[in-house]
């Protein structure tokens, strides 16, 4: 992709939180954004509202965001599209926008998570989808959509193995308020995205049956070696999980309760049955089937995620969380770091 094309406008598929903030931070800086999102009724409250009172009630839609009902009208004229819909959602979108797409429309995409069932990248679902001519990224970091929404400090990584599109669809966001990094590793950065939600379901549900900040630190680190493990068998950049993508989203949904992977943890936790802690949280909690997406990708790849593990067990074997702790504290003494050989 040319350093002069033009991405304008941004049609943005998917009017969740996500969608919605992301569509507003860039209409905050100017760039017409067209927003679109599959129930009518949804539509029709935010064209009359200027705002998204079902995900993000109070914060006016900036001037340059248009809400759009002719989804393929849109995207034949639009400049650049980005998805956010839920992981289940995506391979539907992304046959949705393909015969309507113009041969070099870029597309880049919010979501975070693995195909269902095949537990492929996106990024390479959506390869195989579109083809080679369109530019792709990924937007992926700590952010959770209400604090960009309102304007709030934040930073994300835009991975893309087309640099030019990176550093255009990074600039479309770039404000005082919103730091945006870029990447080539789109493989660290969506495997980062993708398990820091299964491990956010663990330090929910350590937390919520009552263990303290010391276990909270231990599954997150132990849960980073993990997020490593696959990144390295995969083929990902050791460094990307080091940066926002990797730890910096890890902290974030592991610590805040904003996190809907979290708070599903902590009603599990706190003694709910799966399915009534999946229904007290009632929003998308990509960890669910993430978790078993990840397993698969270890399995296949022959590495331990002990913690993933055990998140598997409780949300689809019934495994009491007790017996998990004790599953993972009764694992053989291991080392940290063994020295070199040389
Ligand atoms: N909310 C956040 O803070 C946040 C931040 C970063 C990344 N994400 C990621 O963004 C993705 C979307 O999350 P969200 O928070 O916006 O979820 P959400 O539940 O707030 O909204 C999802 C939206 O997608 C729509 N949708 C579902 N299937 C669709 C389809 N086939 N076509 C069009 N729209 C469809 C739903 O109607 C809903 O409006 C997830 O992968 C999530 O992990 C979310
Ligand atoms: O609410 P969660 O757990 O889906 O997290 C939202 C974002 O992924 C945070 O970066």
């Amino acid at each position: 992709m040319s350093e002069q094309a033009n991405l304008s406008p941004t049609l943005v598929l998917g009017a969740g939180a996500w969608g919605t903030a992301l569509a507003m931070a860039m209409a905050r800086n100017g760039h017409e954004t067209w927003l679109w999102g599959r129930d009518k009724q949804h539509y029709l409250q935010m064209q009359t509202s200027r705002e998204n009172a079902k995900y993000l009630p109070g914060i006016a839609f900036p001037d340059a965001l248009s809400v759009v009902d002719d989804v393929h009208k849109a995207i034949q004229s639009c400049g650049h599209v980005l998805i956010s819909v839920p992981s289940k959602a995506f391979v539907e979108s992304l046959q949705m926008i393909k015969p309507m797409l113009a041969a070099k429309t870029p597309v880049s995409w919010a979501t975070k998570g693995l195909a269902p069932d095949t537990g492929e990248l996106l990024y390479d679902v959506a390869r195989s989808a579109l083809g080679e001519s369109h530019p792709l990224a990924v937007i992926s970091g700590p952010s959770f959509a209400a604090e960009v929404a309102a304007n709030l400090p934040t930073a994300f990584t835009v991975a893309s193995e087309d640099g030019d599109f990176a550093k255009q669809l990074a600039g479309l966001f770039h404000s005082p308020t919103l730091r945006v990094y870029t990447t080539y590793d789109v493989l660290g950065v969506q495997i980062g995205g993708t398990v820091k939600n299964v491990l956010a379901i663990s330090a929910g549900i350590s937390d919520g049956l009552g263990y303290g900040a010391n276990a909270r630190a231990a599954l997150i680190t132990r849960g980073m070696a993990e997020i490593r493990r696959l990144a390295a068998a995969l083929g990902a950049e050791t460094e990307t999980l080091f940066g926002l993508s990797g730890i910096g989203d890890l902290i974030l949904t592991c610590t805040d309760d904003q996190s809907r992977n979290r708070q599903l943890g902590l009603a599990i936790g706190r003694g709910l049955s799966v399915d009534d802690a999946v229904k007290f949280v009632g929003k998308t909690v990509e960890g669910m089937d993430a978790a078993r997406e990840v397993m698969l990708r270890a399995r296949q790849a022959d590495i331990e995620m002990p913690i993933v593990e055990q998140v598997c067990k409780i949300l689809f074997e019934g495994y009491d969380p007790r017996e998990s702790v004790q599953a993972l504290l009764c694992r053989e003494q291991k080392a940290e770091l063994t020295p070199p050989v040389n």
